[in-house]
């Protein structure tokens, strides 16, 4: 990587403002999966046992100006305390005299958690006047944040602007693999893209048209696909919006040689319930009323032989409602398939899929689990992240 790290300069009695990604799942006010919190503790502890005075700044979900409650940082600092085995202050402002008065009373290894960066208004939109006030609090920005590094906001980039910037650990790790697995990919590259968010996804699936050998769709944005095809899908999930998109895609598949693989046989359930009734049918035979909750065990058999087959598969989202158990089959078999690809570079794309590999416990199989989601997907298409374009390059 072309950018400094923190092995680059010296924090010793430094106030060093650290972005981390600690934007993790809750159950309540406890952290149920700590894994991006865990993942960015060697910066952290370097900083710490380098003398620095650490200033942690991160989101927490998407919080909005009527619900914030739900999204403070209190159990993040319970936790990463926890994990470090000492204090960690932590303040309800993102910014302001509380802030100030708490860094002003830091020593060299403290460590402070700011609260979540999107309770201010300037932080999505790169505000350079709360850019600007976080800079003021710190002698140096280190960003550990690689799952929020595609975000150009006010603590991912705009602070890089005002203080020497430098990249933590974590970020240089997942660059480093990520990179070398996706800038020359071995073939047959395979990519699998499943989960819920069909607008985030659609333009990702577009340049990897351009990359992969197969690429494979599964969980909720698939019936986009399946509908685009012609196929009825009853209530499962659809983006009317992105259909034409959707029909283009498969179009541009077969121009481009690409095996486009989507469901051929899906789990219905009559309601989105755990407890609903529940059937597999064929793709052309989806009743009316129902809806796709996994893929069934045709498609399964489909998409673990076209995962064998690659040498790098990349693998974002996951095949159904893989929380409720009677719908997770699908996720955990081609889990398994993964698993079993031992010839095969693996590459977890954050997010849910992460959390599915580890609910399985498969996550020693596999080559690489990132802590980020849409920036490894952003990667993976080859875009540059705004959060590591604004760090300082190399000498
Ligand atoms: N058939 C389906 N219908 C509705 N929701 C689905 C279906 N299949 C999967 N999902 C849901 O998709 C969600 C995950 O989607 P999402 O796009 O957020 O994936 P992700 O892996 O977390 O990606 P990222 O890290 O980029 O956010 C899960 O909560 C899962 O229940
Ligand atoms: O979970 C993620 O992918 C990152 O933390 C970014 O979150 P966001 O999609 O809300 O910006």
């Amino acid at each position: 990587m072309a950018k400094k790290t923190i092995k680059d300069i010296d924090v010793k009695g430094k106030k060093v403002f650290c972005r981390v990604d600690f934007n993790v799942p809750l159950s309540g006010t406890t952290v149920t999966d700590d894994t991006r919190i865990r993942a960015a503790l060697p910066t952290i502890n370097y900083l710490i046992e380098n003398g620095a005075k650490v200033i942690l700044a991160s989101h927490l979900g998407r919080p909005t100006a009527e619900d914030r409650d739900s999204f403070k940082m209190d159990p993040v600092a319970k936790r990463l305390s926890e994990l470090l085995g000492k204090p960690v202050a932590k303040t309800d402002e993102v910014v302001g005299s509380e802030v100030d008065a708490a860094v002003a009373k830091l020593n060299a290894g403290d460590v402070l958690l700011l609260e979540n960066v999107r309770f201010e208004k300037g932080e999505k939109k790169n505000d350079p006047a709360l850019a600007k006030a976080f800079a003021a609090l710190a002698d140096v920005y280190v960003n550990d944040a690689f799952g929020s590094a595609h975000r150009a906001h006010a603590s991912t980039a705009g602070v890089a602007d005002y203080l020497p910037a430098v990249a933590g650990f974590l970020l240089e790790k997942e660059l480093k693999i990520l990179g070398a697995s996706l800038e020359n990919p071995k073939h047959p590259f395979t990519a699998i893209i499943g989960g819920a968010k069909v607008t985030d996804k659609i333009g990702v699936i577009e340049n990897l048209l351009d990359k992969v050998d197969t690429l494979i769709v599964g969980g909720g944005l698939s019936y986009t696909f399946i509908k685009a095809q012609g196929y009825e899908i009853g209530k499962s999930l659809l983006d009317k919006d992105k259909l034409d998109l959707a029909k283009k895609f498969l179009e541009l598949a077969k121009e481009k040689g690409v095996n486009f693989l989507t469901p051929i046989d899906t789990v219905i359930a009559d309601e989105f319930s755990e407890t609903a009734n529940k059937d597999v049918v064929d793709i052309d035979k989806m009743p009316e009323g129902w809806l796709g909750v996994d893929i069934g065990p045709k498609t399964v058999a489909l998409y673990a032989d076209a995962i064998k087959k690659s040498k790098l598969v990349v693998w974002n989202g996951p095949m159904g409602i893989f929380e409720m158990e009677p719908y997770a089959k699908g996720t955990e078999a081609v889990a398994k398939a993964l698993a079993d690809a031992t010839d095969a570079t693996t590459i977890i794309g954050g997010g849910d899929s992460a959390a599915a590999v580890e609910k399985f416990h498969l996550a020693d199989k596999m080559t690489h689990i990132s802590t980020g989601g849409g920036a490894s997907l952003e990667l993976m298409e080859g875009k540059v992240l705004p959060g590591v374009a604004a760090l300082d390059d190399a000498e």
